[in-house]
């Protein structure tokens, strides 16, 4: 990574175009009313990085993740995916051009089973409008056959397990199975970019390291760009390629892990005052044994 894209305590004016930039926010706000959720944010999204977006509660994440995929307008800057502004266009049509995500309180149908859940993510992608699912040429038929393939293709990323249960209701399956399976859904679509909200949220440690295995894998098997808000910050430490840091919906921090777990803006944010003191203490530490 270059030293244009780790910017410390602060933020420069526009962020900067980059040849390998996939998703760029320029000096993006949000507001509801009289509160600013989100205020003047950058952030540079390489191809194939994982970028993770922390902070505390109410920080603007689940905002920044709402802008970006169109649920929300900017109240003002820009939202770039591969150079071309974003803004202004429907969540359906953002899903086209190559973002889909996933929710932090896992939203599948739950009287479908596993297999049609994963369909019903290929159906922007699918040709047959109404009059051809209710007289099925050929060629709607065909259509189906291959959706259907990709769908189990899909679910097979994640072993046998999904496969051995592609025919029961998601609403039988474990919290961690069905995180897979909106994964699955949300890659049915096709994306370059993908956004994880919490997605070991609920899990016990052998799953989150499991999710973590398989978020990786997203990257390198499948080439996909990934964006993540994760409360567990040994999660983000430990997968991702730079991690932006939002307090009271300003960007306070975007650097490498070990650069943002020593900042101070953002163990003061993050993990309160006490944490603070212990980080003043052991400056003060290293401070006295250089003098030594
Ligand atoms: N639709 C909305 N209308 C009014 N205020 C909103 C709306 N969406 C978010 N907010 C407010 O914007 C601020 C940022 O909220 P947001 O959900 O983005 O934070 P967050 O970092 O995702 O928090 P959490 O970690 O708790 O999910 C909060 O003060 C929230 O109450």
């Amino acid at each position: 990574m270059s030293s244009d894209q780790v910017e410390l305590k602060g933020q420069p004016e526009s962020a900067v175009a980059t040849a390998d930039a996939l998703l760029e926010l320029r000096s993006v706000t949000k507001t509801f009313g009289g509160l600013t959720a989100v205020s003047g944010v950058n952030l540079l999204v390489r191809q194939r990085e994982i970028v993770s977006v922390i902070g505390p509660n109410g920080a603007g994440k689940t905002t920044v993740f709402n802008l970006i995929t169109g649920i929300y307008r900017p109240t003002s800057g820009e939202i770039l995916l591969n150079g071309q502004s974003i803004v202004n266009q429907s969540p359906d049509r953002i899903v086209t051009k190559g973002i889909t995500r996933t929710f932090q309180n896992i939203r599948l149908f739950n009287s479908m089973t596993v297999l049609e859940n994963v369909l019903v993510g290929q159906h922007t992608r699918l040709k047959a409008g109404v009059l051809g699912s209710l007289f099925r040429p050929p060629q709607v038929v065909a259509e189906e056959r291959k959706a259907r393939e990709r769908a189990l293709e899909l679910l097979s990323f994640f072993g046998p397990v999904l496969i051995e249960r592609q025919d029961e209701y998601v609403s039988n399956l474990s919290y961690a199975d069905r995180r897979r399976v909106e994964i699955a859904r949300a890659l049915a679509a096709d994306p370059k970019l993908l956004l994880l909200d919490e997605p070991t949220a609920g899990m016990n440690e052998a799953e989150t390291l499991d999710a973590v295995k398989y978020i990786r894998r997203l990257r390198d098997e499948l080439g996909l760009t990934i964006l993540l808000i994760e409360h567990k910050l040994a999660v983000t430490m430990g997968m991702s390629d730079h991690i932006a840091v939002l307090d009271y919906g300003q960007k306070i921090a975007d650097g490498l892990p070990d650069e943002v777990r020593y900042d101070k803006r953002v163990i003061e944010a993050y993990l309160g005052r006490q944490a603070k003191e212990e980080a003043d203490q052991r400056d003060a530490e290293a401070a006295a044994r250089e003098e030594e």
